[in-house]
């Protein structure tokens, strides 16, 4: 029996640290043990003292004043020996730290000193920053600390921005193998904002000698919302995405706009530092975030890997810094302190309110307790048409709790239409005649059956599946629950010959299908055994050899076609799993005047991503297995940001930020926390029952599967800087009518929400590529096959728009195959067919830019791994 585990639905539990800018006391186990007390988790430790820090200014202000001022060598250049002779640190002595290694290590996360620039345009600032580092992080190594917290890149020096950030990069890689078990966590800011970026007492910058800096000339940028995530990016890309390394994301009492903070939510933030200054107060006076905070960490804290929290400079842990407060906090309240609630104080105000945050968290919903452990991890697609699915497999298709509903109403109405249009059958007796072709362990003819009841219609079902294992459990299913009443095929449907009917008296042998065989080749001619014909019909005497069927010779029966064929074979990309070559082969069973097929048709979709983790861990396959790069995955996609949204506008939404940032509820809208949509496009598409299908050449030994070739090349506009790393795919079907499916993020909630059946698709690219602001990105897809398998390839280019004089009404980008403006689902599809209209390339609205290409992968192709037919 399944036992609930309430601790599954529960939200996220908080782990929440303190962190003291100028904490200057040493670590015990007993201070530990207060933090815990004091309800924090883990505390922060700088691992030098401000007694290290004097004997480091000391030695550089003694060393200045006896250098002479840089000066460029008759080559032209000041990067001489004299110039560049470095200072060297003597090694750490008792007083410049207060660490020692003792079992409260394990807890604390270390803080590298926030006074040294590493990006100083200063050679003798940035050296000796480089070797404060070093030292603070073989201490902290040697110590056994487990986090280190270091401060981010310094990104403006005067009239220099971002110059520097590949030397703090440079010096983070040499960190990195320095402490080989220590997690790093680059703190940074979520926007570079430069009036937040000043020195204080002490620090290194400022004393970068002059020679070595420009004049602030006044267009140095003042705000620059992807600024930090530049930075961040540089320094992950010269550590090769190194699987230590994270973000520590500061927030900001501002926030920046969603397009920032998706971006971030993609990144791997560890840590999620809170200043004071970041808290709102409420009417009562205690301490606050804003909704869009709120709604910020409750997006990050549904990441797998749920951020730890540190409260910075938020006051004292009670009784470290304040041992006197301690002690009072540990004794009982008066009677009237308990009698006037107001009056009780709350050492740890902040933390509280964190805490109670932490408590309205909502549950987890259905998706994300069926998806634990999925999150943002690599499956290779599933071959159902070559590996034999296991019960296992099944059973977790069948959890789904729209899937199965949608099909059965599907059914229902194609079976009210029937009868409602008075369409005629393909069964002497008026039933209609309804194949389930790969029905697995069943659900599907169990649907069928209810929606045959709840119609009204009488159907004569069969059911064809392939897999010997399942079919057992088919076989048991049709005794115990459909009361024989389901025919059984165990067969390939490509080779299955369709339903055999009793004929009427007087009824002639059927030779209307085409391509049926005569009726005394049956067997040989199926590639299909007498006995693995079954039904449990009435009469049966033996499970393995009805009696209806026992003479296959007997011309009391004839082929008929199916009215309506029922089948799931769609992956994550529409036609990965080999759906359409597997219709093809039913495709002349069905009725060829009123045939229906459900899914009526399907279509892949896609938009390019940025997915760091997930090109981190196709990398590290990339060592065992050289076709890591170039294989379509099915993911749970959490931590991407698209690249291209579907609303440009969505991207300034200061206004709507402002709206978040306010404390009150009622102010801000839903969609104000909500990160943009994607732009996701459609790439081909599949129809059923097939009229189109080409007649195969007598003189071709194999059979042709050149119509289910397809191509696309689809532009997508990029409004902010980003780094693609692949594609994510998604699909949408049209079962019957209005019914449909959907794993496309834009229209799934519509169209089938809490479907929970099939993860996203991602192409991954081998070499990530930068994508400029308001740059544009393009893809070449193509499904192709050579008759035995079925594969992929794809390839992304990005262009960069550049302003010209052209005139308003000049098209300068080429009109691409497929390409849509306005077409993120099948309605616009629907829609332009039935106006029979092509679609505009989306180059056209954007006139007076020319394009130019500034990155390009390779042809990206998954043929090692193809899908046998
Ligand atoms: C995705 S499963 C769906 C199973 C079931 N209809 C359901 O919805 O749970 C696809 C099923 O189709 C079967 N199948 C795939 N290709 C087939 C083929 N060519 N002929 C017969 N069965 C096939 C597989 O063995 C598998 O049982």
């Amino acid at each position: 029996m399944e036992s609930y585990n309430p601790s599954e639905d529960a939200g996220p539990t908080f782990c929440i640290g303190h962190h003291e800018t100028n904490r200057s006391v040493s670590v015990t186990p007993q201070m530990v043990q207060r933090v815990h007390e004091s309800n924090y988790d883990m505390l922060t430790v700088p691992i030098t003292t401000s007694h290290f820090h004097s004997r480091v200014l000391g030695l550089l202000s003694s060393t200045l004043s006896n250098l002479q001022s840089p000066i460029y060598d008759s080559i032209g250049t000041m990067a001489t020996t004299q110039n560049t002779r470095s200072l060297q640190i003597p090694p750490l002595s008792k007083s410049d730290s207060n660490l020692t290694p003792n079992e409260a290590t394990s807890q604390i996360v270390g803080v590298t000193s926030t006074w040294i620039d590493l990006c100083s345009p200063d050679p003798l600032i940035a050296d000796l920053s480089r070797q404060v580092l070093m030292l603070e992080v073989a201490y902290a190594a040697f110590c056994g600390i487990g986090y280190l917290l270091i401060p981010g890149p310094k990104l403006h020096h005067g009239g220099i921005h971002s110059e520097g950030v590949v030397y703090y990069a440079r010096a983070i890689q040499d960190a990195i193998s320095l402490g080989p078990y220590i997690q790093f966590h680059v703190w940074l800011g979520m926007m570079d904002n430069p009036e937040l970026e000043v020195d204080t007492m002490g620090d290194l910058a400022p004393l970068a000698r002059e020679q070595y800096l420009l004049p602030e000339d006044g267009t140095s940028p003042k705000l620059d919302l992807f600024g930090t995530w530049d930075a961040w990016d540089l320094i992950r890309k010269t550590c090769r995405y190194h699987a230590r390394l994270f973000v520590a994301l500061s927030m900001p009492k501002q926030l920046p706009p969603l397009s920032v903070q998706s971006r971030w939510h993609s990144e791997p933030v560890h840590l999620l530092t809170i200043h004071i200054s970041s808290f709102l107060k409420n009417q009562k006076g205690y301490p606050v975030l804003s909704k869009g905070h709120q709604a910020l960490i409750a997006k990050l804290m549904r990441l797998r890997t749920v951020p730890w929290i540190l409260l910075c400079d938020v006051g004292p842990i009670p009784g470290i810094e304040n041992p006197e407060e301690f002690e009072a906090s540990q004794e009982y309240p008066s009677l009237s302190q308990v009698a006037g609630s107001k009056k009780h104080h709350d050492p740890t105000p902040h933390l509280s309110y964190v805490r109670n945050l932490q408590q309205r968290q909502p549950p987890r919903t259905a998706i994300e307790r069926f998806g634990v452990g999925y999150q943002d991890y690599l499956q290779a697609p599933l071959q159902p048409l070559t590996v034999n699915l296991e019960s296992i497999t099944y059973e977790v298709f069948e959890k789904d709790p729209i899937k199965y509903e949608w099909y059965e109403r599907a059914i229902t109405k194609a079976l009210k239409d029937w009868a409602e249009q008075k369409k005629p059958t393909s069964h002497p007796d008026s039933k209609v005649i309804l194949a389930v072709v790969g029905a697995g362990r069943g659900p599907l003819v169990t649907r069928a059956l209810k929606a045959s009841a709840e119609a009204g219609v009488e159907i004569d079902l069969w059911a064809v599946e392939k897999n010997q294992n399942a079919f057992v459990l088919l076989q048991r299913h049709n005794e115990t629950i459909w009361d024989g009443k389901v025919t059984l095929v165990q067969s390939d449907m490509r080779a299955w010959k369709g339903p055999r009917v009793r004929r009427q008296a007087g009824q002639p042998i059927q030779a209307s299908q085409t391509n049926q065989p005569a009726q005394d080749n049956l067997g040989q001619s199926l590639g299909i055994e007498d006995n693995l014909l079954h039904s449990a019909k009435k009469g049966e005497n033996d499970a393995g050899r009805p009696s209806d069927f026992s003479d296959p010779k007997s011309d009391a029966f004839s082929y008929t076609h199916v009215d309506i064929v029922v089948s799931e074979l769609l992956g994550s990309f529409a036609d990965n799993e080999l759906s359409p070559e597997c219709l093809d082969g039913v495709n002349d069973l069905i009725n060829p005047v009123h045939g229906i097929s459900i899914p009526a048709s399907y279509s892949a979709h896609f938009t390019p991503v940025s997915a760091p983790k997930l090109h981190s861990d196709v990398m590290n396959q990339t060592v065992s297995n050289p076709a890591a790069p170039e294989t379509p995955y099915v993911v749970m996609l959490h931590a991407i940001d698209f690249l291209s949204s579907k609303d440009p506008a969505a991207n300034a939404e200061t206004a709507n930020q402002n709206a978040a940032n306010r404390s009150s509820a009622s102010t801000a809208s839903t969609s104000a926390t909500e990160f943009p949509a994607p732009f996701v496009q459609t790439a081909w598409s599949f129809s059923h029952p097939n009229r189109h299908i080409p007649p195969q050449s007598p003189s071709q030994s194999t059979i042709s599967n050149s119509h289910n070739v397809r191509q696309t090349r689809l532009s997508f506009p990029a409004q902010n800087r980003g780094i693609c790393h692949g594609l994510a795919g998604y699909f949408e079907t049209v079962l019957y009518g209005d019914i449909e499916l959907s794993t496309n993020p834009v229209t799934m909630d519509a169209k089938s929400a809490n479907m929970i059946s099939w993860f996203p698709i991602y192409f991954p690219l081998k070499t990530p590529l930068h994508v400029p602001d308001n740059g544009e990105i393009v893809v070449t897809m193509f499904r192709q096959t050579d008759d035995r398998k079925v594969w992929y390839e794809w390839m992304v280019e990005v262009f960069s728009l550049e302003r010209t004089a052209t005139p308003a009404n000049r098209i300068v980008t080429p009109a691409m195959t497929g390409a849509r403006s306005v077409s993120p689902s099948m309605d616009s599809l629907k829609e332009n067919d039935q106006n029979g209209q092509k679609q505009k390339a989306f180059g056209e609205i954007r006139p007076s830019h020319r394009r130019v290409r500034v990155g390009m992968s390779d042809m990206h192709s998954s043929i090692k791994d193809g899908c046998l037919m």
